[in-house]
């Protein structure tokens, strides 16, 4: 599948982005109105359903092929000493999911969902993007096309990541795309002690320097500061969007790949939700600057779609109370 046969057509269609089915959307609603409790007393997981039924073009919704997916690729800045584990890492927590041995088998098991792992070029780490771009074009068109294959006939995408000092390239992306200062971003990812956070904000301003004058599009912000799994996030959530397939986000790496993306179309982040948010002090402010709330809150900092799939346990909570509450007429209930 390849939905971005050109830098161009990737920018094209982030303008013109399809939307949810307002029948739906309204008939599940409507349906909300009439479950057997005061209106509005199930919250967020009301929401949650309504958002569902709009994406999803039905009015109960259900998770029948929930699918996450781990993206892996290599980062060049690693030779900066930005990350508190070595770049290998990367290519052997793959093998771990393969095995079976990580917490995104774990959740994603817990959740329901199937686990994908698509590795992204592990032997060719992307450029030190504070040397050059992270990726040439045709690097970055083939993740991001990769994502788009990936998300094949799911009804709910979990986009994970695994990426060792994929932590240095998210805080900057969400610096070319929303601004602040390089401190703002940065934080600890794996566990670097307070010279390692100097380092980290020390690459990220080099990086933001030395392209400033070329971070004007989506596609030349992600394959200048991102990386092939980032990249590959971006094209998934894109084609999810072009397919109506709504996508629960994990932590500030995955959510980093929607950033580009949102300074061309705001848009982008209606058929997502914000699984969680994640320890990484940067997260935060990316989930306010893109005005999500997040479902959990759990001090977890690990990527690899880990907190999505938790979110993914709420997400089924609502459609179970949606699809299988009674209505006051059903019931004999006297309605307010
Ligand atoms: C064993 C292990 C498993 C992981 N799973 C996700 N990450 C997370 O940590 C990395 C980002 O942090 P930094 O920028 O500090 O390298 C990414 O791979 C992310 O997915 C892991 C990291 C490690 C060490
Ligand atoms: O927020 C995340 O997803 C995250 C934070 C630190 C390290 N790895 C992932």
């Amino acid at each position: 599948m390849n939905r971005c046969p050109s830098v161009e057509a990737f920018n094209a269609s982030l303008t013109a982005l399809p939307e949810a089915d307002r029948e739906a959307r309204d008939a599940a609603a409507a349906r909300q109105g009439q479950l057997t409790k005061p209106p509005g007393s199930l919250g967020r997981l009301e929401e949650i359903a309504i958002f569902l039924a709009g994406w999803q073009g039905c009015e109960k919704p259900a998770i029948e092929r929930g699918r996450a997916v781990v993206f892996a690729g290599n980062h060049g800045v690693v030779a900066r000493g930005v990350s508190a584990f070595p770049a290998e890492v990367t290519a052997q927590m793959v093998a771990n999911f393969r095995n079976g041995g990580a917490a995104i088998n774990a959740l994603a098991g817990a959740a329901g969902l199937t686990l994908d792992v698509v590795p992204l070029s592990l032997d060719r780490p992307t450029a030190d993007f504070t040397q050059a771009p992270a990726m040439e074009a045709q690097e970055c068109l083939a993740a991001l096309n990769a994502g788009a294959a990936a998300i094949a006939d799911a009804d709910l995408l979990v986009l994970g990541e695994m990426g060792i000092g994929n932590t240095t390239s998210a805080a900057a992306l969400a610096l070319a795309s929303y601004g602040g200062t390089a401190a703002d971003w940065v934080g600890p990812g794996t566990g670097v002690d307070a010279e390692g956070i100097r380092r980290k904000i020390d690459t990220v301003e080099a990086g933001l320097a030395l392209h400033r004058d070329s971070l004007t599009t989506p596609f030349e912000i992600l394959r200048r500061l991102g990386g092939r799994e980032i990249a590959a996030i971006s094209g998934a959530v894109l084609a999810a969007r072009m397919a109506r397939v709504p996508v629960v986000l994990d932590g500030f790496i995955a959510t980093s790949a929607i950033a580009p993306l949102t300074v061309r179309n705001p848009a982008i982040t209606a058929h997502c939700i914000a699984g969680h948010c994640s320890a990484e002090p940067g997260h935060r402010r990316l989930l306010s600057a893109l005005g999500l709330t997040p479902l959990l809150s759990l001090d977890m900092r690990l990527g690899e779609g880990s907190g999505a799939a938790v979110a993914v346990q709420i997400i089924r909570a609502a459609l179970a109370a949606h699809g299988g509450m009674a209505t006051f007429a059903e019931a004999g209930v006297s309605g307010g």
